[in-house]
C-alpha cells in the first residue's frame, strides 16, 4: 500500500526553502505550486541564510499545515530531528546526512527517501529501507552548491537496467522542456526547485510542468 502510494506522490516533487523564493513568502510559493497540480513537497532549508532552531521550526509548521489541508505529504530534507518534532510524513537524507538505516529506525513506517549516484549507494539505501531514491543530478543544477556532474536521463535508464526497480525521482535541472526525457528513461517523478519556486507564474508554471507528465 505505502509502496503504490509513494510511486502516486513522486510524479511532480516541488523541494523549497526560504533561500528559492526570492522575496516572495514561502507559504504563498507552496501554495500556488499546490494549485498548480505538485503531488509531493519536501522543505529544504540551505544555504549561508538559511533559517536555523525556532525561525525554521515556525516556517516548517506553516509549510507542514499548507500541505496537510491540500493532502500533499510533507516531506523534510536532511533534519531527522525536525521531522520527528513536527511529526513530518517523512524525511530525505543524501549520502552524507544521518545513516538512512538509523533513520529508518526513528521513523518507523514514515516516508524514507535516499539520495543515490552510484548502484551500490542505491542497494545500501534499499537495504535500509528507503521508500524511493532521489537519482541525479540529471541536467547541470544551481540549486546545490556541491552538486556533482550531471549525468543526463541516461543515468536513470543505468539504474533501472541494473534492476533498481524501486521507485525513483530524478533530480537537478529539470523544467518543463526536459521533464519528459526523465520519465522515459524510467523515473516515476521528477522532483524541481527553481522551475517552479523561480517561475514568474508560480501556479502556471507548475501546471505546464505537470502537462508533461501524463
Ligand atoms: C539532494 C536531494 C536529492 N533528491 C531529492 C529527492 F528529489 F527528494 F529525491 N531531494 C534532495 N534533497
Ligand atoms: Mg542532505
Amino acid at each position: 500500500m505505502k509502496q503504490q502510494k509513494i510511486e502516486e506522490h513522486l510524479s511532480l516533487y516541488f523541494i523549497m526553502g526560504s533561500a528559492n523564493c526570492g522575496n516572495r513568502d514561502p507559504v504563498d510559493v507552496l501554495k500556488q505550486a499546490i494549485d498548480g497540480g505538485i503531488t509531493l513537497f519536501q522543505y529544504r532549508e540551505k544555504g549561508e541564510a538559511a533559517l536555523k532552531d525556532r525561525e525554521k521550526y515556525r516556517l516548517a509548521e506553516k509549510l507542514q499545515r499548507v500541505c496537510a489541508d491540500a493532502e500533499i505529504p510533507f516531506m523534510v530534507n536532511d533534519d531527522v530531528e525536525l521531522a520527528i518534532e513536527l511529526d513530518a510524513d517523512g524525511v530525505h537524507v543524501g549520502q552524507d546526512d544521518e545513516a538512512a538505516r538509523f533513520v529508518r529506525r526513528r521513523m518507523g513506517n514514515k516516508i524514507l527517501g535516499v539520495s543515490a549516484h552510484t548502484i551500490d549507494e542505491a542497494h545500501q539505501a534499499i537495504h535500509d529501507g528507503a521508500d524511493y531514491l532521489g537519482i541525479g543530478p540529471i541536467f547541470p543544477t544551481a540549486s546545490k552548491a556541491d552538486a556533482k556532474k550531471a549525468q543526463g536521463p541516461e543515468l536513470i535508464k543505468h539504474f533501472r537496467n541494473q534492476e533498481i526497480n524501486v521507485p525513483i525521482v530524478g533530480i537537478g535541472g529539470i523544467t518543463s522542456a526536459n521533464a519528459q526525457e526523465v520519465i522515459e528513461a524510467g523515473a516515476d517523478g521528477v522532483s524541481v526547485i527553481s522551475a517552479i519556486a523561480g517561475a514568474e507564474n508560480i501556479q502556471k508554471a507548475t501546471e505546464e510542468l505537470k502537462t508533461k507528465l501524463r
